[in-house]
């Protein structure tokens, strides 16, 4: 019998998520025994600074990618919209099971939905991609930005002037809310999500055979050749959080090829650059959907924002 440590962050979304896996892998190989560790990141500690400015996605990952080098654990449950797109040499993502809902739901006071919402009515997000979605959508409404993990921000929009505010349902049902709480989902054709949106990402060391062999029984082949189109796309996009980027990809079932949609934009919504691709290999897909907006101008975007944000 091996007893396997998971580093988890403590938020309850994350120990939700990690609890969950490791009920379904002891389900799946009762002879695994695992127990919970947890690690407080920086991006924990940082709580009221937009996260580009701070060095974005890696920040919740980065401490617990080093202990699982260290051998203090020897895995990790990682919501994969929050893995940077490249790993540490030695580590790997070992499993990806089944991805429920990708969405981005919308919650609005009163039930109103994003089309009828009120002219200057304040939607609170810190997503630059979502921000820039939304307002390609409603010009004429106002971003605020609002922190905090899910449950703060649902009880943020009833204390505080918000009128709506956006969260992935997947982290909502995660959390136990009922679909009710929902003004609206919005699919792909409004808000394209984040790479990897809705997905898990189990992380090991590449050299962890028992592990990742249990992690193979557990693995969803359709999620997986979706998340590594959309991965590969973001790659090769060097998106940080500094410019809005978002990619989903599914599988058609008829033909067995990944469906890729992909969204560069400026953070106002003025400049959008959005394709649909489809291809057989998903890597080579995220690679021509990167190629594609590049070559339509999206690469001379990423720069200027780049830029603008080093004058500052
Ligand atoms: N941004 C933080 C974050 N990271 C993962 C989720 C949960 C959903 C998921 O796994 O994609 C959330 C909350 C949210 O965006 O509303």
């Amino acid at each position: 019998m091996r007893k396997i440590i998971v580093g988890s962050r403590r938020s309850k979304l994350a120990l939700t998520q990690t609890n969950w896996v490791m009920d379904q892998l002891k389900k799946i190989d009762p002879s695994f025994e695992f127990e919970v560790k947890e690690i407080v990141t920086k991006g924990d500690k940082i709580l009221d600074v937009t996260l580009s400015k701070v060095g974005g996605k890696g920040l919740f990952v980065k401490e617990i990618e080093q202990a699982m080098l260290d051998k203090e654990i020897d895995m990790a449950v990682h919501s994969m919209k929050d893995m940077p797109a490249v790993l540490p040499e030695g580590l790997t993502i070992g499993c990806i099971p089944f991805r429920e809902d990708h969405r981005d739901a919308l919650i609005s006071k009163g039930h109103v939905k994003l089309k009828d919402l009120k002219p200057g009515a304040i939607i609170g997000t810190s997503s630059l991609r979502r921000s820039a979605q939304l307002l390609v959508q409603r010009p004429d409404i106002e971003i605020k930005w609002i922190r905090g993990n899910v449950d703060t921000r649902l009880a943020k929009l009833e204390t505080e002037e918000y009128d709506a505010i956006i969260l992935a349902a997947a982290g909502l049902s995660r959390l136990g809310w009922a679909t009710d709480v929902v003004t609206e989902f919005l699919d792909a054709d409004i808000c394209i999500p984040a790479v990897g949106q809705g997905a898990l990402s189990i992380e090991c060391r590449e050299d962890d055979k028992e592990l990742l062999e249990l992690f193979e029984k557990f693995t969803c082949k359709k999620t997986e050749r979706a998340v590594r189109a959309e991965r590969a796309f973001l790659q090769k996009m060097e998106g940080g959080c500094q410019v809005p980027i978002a990619g989903f990809a599914r599988i058609d079932d008829a033909t067995d090829e990944v469906v890729l949609n992909v969204l560069v934009a400026s953070p106002e919504g003025n400049d959008v650059f959005k394709e649909e691709l489809r291809g057989k290999n998903p890597e080579e897909l995220g690679n021509q959907a990167a190629d594609l907006l590049i070559e339509k101008g999206a690469k001379d975007l990423i720069d200027k924002v780049k830029r603008e944000l080093e004058g500052q």
